[in-house]
């Protein structure tokens, strides 16, 4: 061990597990659990009605408990990664860490049980006697043969899924790895030479597996501690033998020459640079060993240049992990209540595996890996664990493979609108933003993005075009963006997916120049300066396209300052008729909800009236997001308790609403707190206009609701849309530095719906 991980990886993997307190899991109470009342539905006597449920109807713990979406992760410590028989106690931070896995990348609870026992019948007579409690069983590091045994009895045993994941977890993996691995060295499975070190739990699997995928068995060699696996062998298993061979090669290097395959599920080190240069033409090696690869991939590549390289750690491309499956595998299974997982669902896996290592590289991939990413090709042969698109694809697949085998107890009602609601598990806007998604691909409008050389902006661009949300303009130098369109593996390209406007070299550079002379020429811009500026500066040249109708809605402010980039709207674009100024508007997503603050980056100081008038432009936008807006306006002070200026303000505000726009859901002034929760509320002001719980803030001045904006992002990890400009006479919108690319798919969205509906209440 001392040597298979680097002294400072270990000195900081050992503080990770260490701080802030030990270990990687907790586990916290999805209800409230507040208040007397509270307590008597989770516990007794409440709690009673859900037991005598659930004893009439088992069925009924699906919908009452937890157990649908809780897995446990099961081992005895006999094969812990490659690290051997180290013990359950010692194999428990890997079981966590397992369980934070299925958690992060699914959504998935789980319990770690470490077992300690070895002998088969008594290790399933615990495991079997869980079921009450699990939807199903994942096996972790049980060493061969015993493996074997201990999965075939509780599958027998158990009517919920029983999963060996270093067997099938890693054989699905390797399967999509070496699928399109012969695919990109343009060779067949079925005649491919493959060569294993390891016999044990996951060499096998992998083996039986890639058979059941078109392998064919006189191609195969299997070696392992005691060499090449021949028949007559003294020290073999019944498993091992259907892959022994007639032969009287002994060792890895009498097999290896020719071989098309290396597949390494042994211990690290096993594969020496002379045996890989002795491989076919375009090898694949796969040192999947861990934490130590049966080679070096630096060593391989230096041995064979045209090596395809896999290995099982992230430190390195091309990482064929089980990680990539169980999560997405189980979340199928658990989502149809499968009583199994079969080869049909296996085999879906496999399939949607290999097909998205095909898809541009997704943009949550590059930043995990500082940045970078690649395109499909000898580098990228499958998925990286980080590809939100995992989910998407994989749990699906599983799910209508197992309906499709008949082991599907719960079977989806609604395909469709399964497969968008694991996009929570990806992108926490996705409920909220349905509707303006929708309405955007309904009727796409052109939208034009100052920042169009920023890789954010090129990587939105790709989702856009795919999902048909908008015909993009990019302002920016065509030789940049192509390069960088290339670098990032993007497929969208000008002329075909997107219009380019290249500021150095436009045909209507005149025109624009005397659009902005029209537009600016009395606020003291000479035409000099007009040139200059409609040469160099992106928004204004945004902002004449959109005045000038050439595109209907702009997307800017991804670098620098917000007020100068609303100066040039306010030049150009102007204000909607009859208001007074512009203001801004911010959406934020959380684990307990979403919701709009207001004013979070333009007006100061504003007065009773200006706060009115932008609760009204904010209720109209809120209502584009299918939402009914449930205002308050926020102070220190609790309907009266005090008489501050600002308190004060915020009530002066409130009559003049109530005259303007009597129906609206809207009282105040109140603290946060008060308008967030319905029972303080009622304590408080019983007779409120808000009911329930507000999700629109209207705060006093900018610095309050900015910073409740950040405040709240950063404490909550929450997720931002925005900011959304109100009260421009056309669609224009000033992002932030810190915008994502999803963020700048979200702000698309919102304006082309903007630019398709009706102008502004005034
Ligand atoms: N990347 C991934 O996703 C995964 C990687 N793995 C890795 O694969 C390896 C095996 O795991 P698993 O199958 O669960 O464990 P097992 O204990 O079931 O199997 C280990 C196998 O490797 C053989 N072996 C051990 N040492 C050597 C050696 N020095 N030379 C040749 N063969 C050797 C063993 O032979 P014998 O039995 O004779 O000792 C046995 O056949 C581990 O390193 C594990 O981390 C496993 C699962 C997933
Ligand atoms: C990845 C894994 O499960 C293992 O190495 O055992
Ligand atoms: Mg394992």
């Amino acid at each position: 061990m001392a040597e298979s991980i680097k002294s400072d990886l270990a000195s900081d993997a050992l503080a990770y597990h260490r701080w802030p307190r030990p270990g990687k899991l907790e586990i916290r109470s999805t209800k409230p659990l507040g208040t007397q009342h509270d307590l008597s539905l989770a516990y007794t006597p409440g709690v009673a009605a859900a037991c005598l449920a659930i004893a009439a109807d088992p069925a009924a713990a699906r919908d009452l408990t937890a157990r649908q979406n809780l897995v446990a992760v099961v081992t005895n410590g006999t094969a812990v990664l490659g690290l051997g028989d180290i013990g359950p106690l010692a194999a428990k931070p890997v079981m966590e860490g397992k369980a934070v896995l299925f958690k992060k990348f699914a959504g998935i609870d789980v319990f770690d049980i470490e077992i300690a026992e070895k002998d088969i019948d008594r290790l399933v007579d615990m495991v079997a006697a869980l079921e009450p409690s699990f939807g199903g069983i994942n096996l972790e590091d049980i060493k061969a043969p015993e493996c074997f045994e201990v999965e075939r009895k509780l599958r027998e045993r158990m009517s919920i899924p029983v999963f060996h994941d270093d067997q099938h977890g890693t054989a699905i993996i390797v399967g999509a790895a070496l699928l399109n691995a012969m695919e990109f060295a343009g060779k067949s499975i079925e005649n491919a030479k493959i060569v294993t070190s390891g016999a044990g739990a996951a060499a096998l699997a992998c083996l039986d597996f890639l058979v059941d995928l078109g392998a064919r068995r006189e191609n195969i060699f299997v070696t392992d501690i005691d060499g090449v696996v021949y028949k007559g062998r003294p020290s073999m298993n019944s498993r091992m033998e259907t892959f022994a061979r007639d032969t009287n090669a002994r060792k890895l290097a009498d097999v290896i020459g020719g071989a098309d395959v290396f597949l390494g599920l042994s211990a690290g080190g096993i594969l020496k640079p002379e045996m890989v240069k002795e491989m076919a033409e375009r090898p694949l090696v796969m040192a999947l060993a861990n934490p130590t690869p049966e080679i070096e991939p630096g060593e391989a590549r230096a041995a064979r240049p045209d090596a395809m390289i896999c290995t099982g750690r992230s430190d390195h491309p091309n990482q064929v992990n089980n990680v990539l499956c169980f999560p997405y595998i189980f979340r199928g299974a658990l989502d149809v209540a499968a009583s199994t997982i079969n080869e049909a669902m296996k085999i879906a896996a496999v399939r949607a595996i290999a097909l998205l290592a095909h898809e541009p590289p997704s943009d949550v991939v590059a930043k995990a890996y500082g940045g970078e990413s690649r395109s499909y090709g000898k580098d990228s042969l499958i998925p990286s664990p980080f590809d939100p698109r995992l989910i998407l694809r994989i749990a699906p697949a599983v799910a209508r493979a197992a309906m499709e085998t008949g082991v599907a107890k719960k079977p989806i009602q609604d395909f469709a609108a399964y497969e968008e609601s694991l996009t929570r598990f990806v992108f926490r806007s996705g409920f909220i933003m349905k509707p303006l998604m929708q309405a955007a691909k309904i009727e796409p409008k052109r939208v034009i993005y100052a920042d169009g050389e920023d890789e954010r902006v090129l990587r939105a661009v790709q989702t856009i075009v795919e999902e048909g949300l908008a015909q993009p303009i990019l302002i920016g130098r065509p030789g940049i963006i192509d390069k960088r369109l290339e670098r990032f593996g993007l497929s969208v390209r000008a002329g075909k997916d997107f219009e380019l406007v290249d500021p150095e070299d436009d045909p209507r550079y005149r025109d624009y120049v005397a659009t902005y002379l029209d537009c600016a020429g009395r606020l003291g811009v000479t035409p000099d300066a007009a040139r200059t500026l409609v040469r160099t500066n992106s928004t204004v040249i945004a902002a004449i396209a959109v005045k000038r109708g050439d595109a209907d809605a702009m997307l800017c402010g991804l670098d620098g300052r917000f007020k100068s980039r609303l100066n040039h709207i306010r030049d150009v674009i102007g204000l909607l008729p009859g208001a007074t100024d512009f203001a801004a508007m911010s959406l934020i997503i959380t684990s307990k909800g979403a919701l709009f603050l207001t004013d979070t980056h333009v007006r100061d100081d504003p007065t009773a009236a200006e706060i009115a008038e932008t609760t009204l432009m904010c209720a109209h936008h809120v209502r584009r997001f299918g939402l009914e807006p449930k205002i308050a306006l926020v102070s220190h002070s609790d309907f009266g308790s005090d008489d501050t200026p600002s308190a004060v303000k915020m009530r002066a505000a409130l009559l003049i609403l109530r005259k303007t726009a009597p129906d609206l859901e809207v009282d105040g002034e109140m603290q946060a707190g008060t308008a967030l929760s319905q029972p303080i509320r009622e304590q408080v002001l019983p007779s409120s206009r808000l009911k329930g719980e507000a999700n629109v803030l209207v705060m006093p001045n900018l610095d309050a609701a900015n910073i409740a904006y950040t405040m709240t992002m950063v404490m909550a990890d929450a997720l931002p849309v925005g900011p959304i400009l109100i009260g421009a006479a056309q669609p224009a919108h000033i992002l932030t530095p810190s915008t994502t690319t999803r963020g700048i798919v979200n702000m698309t969205a919102f304006s082309v719906a903007e630019a398709q509906g009706a102008p502004g209440p005034y």
